[in-house]
């Protein structure tokens, strides 16, 4: 099965075109208004309402009241939620919508406790763990902390680029990879050739 790809910290609806002509199969809006790839409700419903039929659009919160992911709810079309911060299985269920859980790994993260926890998430999303950052560090972590049978589906992400992603995906095979800044020119602005160079690299892996 071809691994599938999400572009996130889309904040222009020309980016999110880039993406979709490339390839990928879902586009990230960054709601979480500390990041520098945070986008307002009216331009992200614009990007979310542009996408061809079969690309997702994921809307990411980092530990958001309920109020304000139901404000984001009502003018954005989201196809899947992505929680990025502490939130709870009983805090991410809360929409009815399927989700999906970040968890920033570092070397005493028990994965297989976090599948259990979050065990009717549709995937685990796993990224690098930085003191101080919700995510989008463009860090790395060490793959060889996910154990090799997982009982949920991984979304990989952290500091993967064109140059990385193909071992990535032979290492980890994971269900998805996940890019932000690997694929920028500037935090929130995509560089098209990058992409195209990631989605490359995806394809390279399967070779
Ligand atoms: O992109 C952000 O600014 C961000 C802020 C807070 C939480 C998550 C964020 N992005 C997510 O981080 C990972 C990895 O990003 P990168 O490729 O290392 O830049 C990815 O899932 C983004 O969706």
């Amino acid at each position: 099965m071809r691994t599938r790809v999400k572009i996130c910290g889309i904040t222009r609806e020309e980016d999110a075109q880039a993406a979709v002509r490339y390839g990928s199969d879902a586009i990230g809006l960054v709601f979480y208004p500390s990041s520098p790839r945070y986008v307002a409700a009216a331009p992200a419903a614009r990007i979310a309402a542009a996408l061809p039929p079969f690309v997702s659009s994921v809307g990411l919160f980092v530990d958001a009241t309920p109020g304000e992911v139901e404000a984001i709810l009502a003018q954005v079309h989201l196809d899947i939620l992505q929680f990025h911060g502490s939130e709870t299985a009983e805090e991410c269920r809360r929409y009815g919508m399927p989700y999906m859980k970040a968890v920033r790994v570092r070397h005493d993260t028990n994965l297989l406790q976090y599948a259990a926890q979050y065990h009717d998430a549709r995937a685990l999303l796993l990224d690098a763990y930085l003191p101080g950052m919700a995510g989008g560090t463009g860090i790395v972590f060490d793959w060889g902390l996910i154990p090799e049978q997982f009982p949920l589906p991984i979304v990989l992400a952290g500091g993967l680029n064109p140059d990385n992603v193909a071992d990535a995906i032979r290492q980890v095979h994971p269900y998805a990879v996940d890019v932000s800044g690997g694929v920028e020119q500037a935090k929130g602005i995509k560089d098209a050739a990058k992409v195209a160079a990631f989605m490359q690299g995806v394809q390279n892996a399967a070779l």
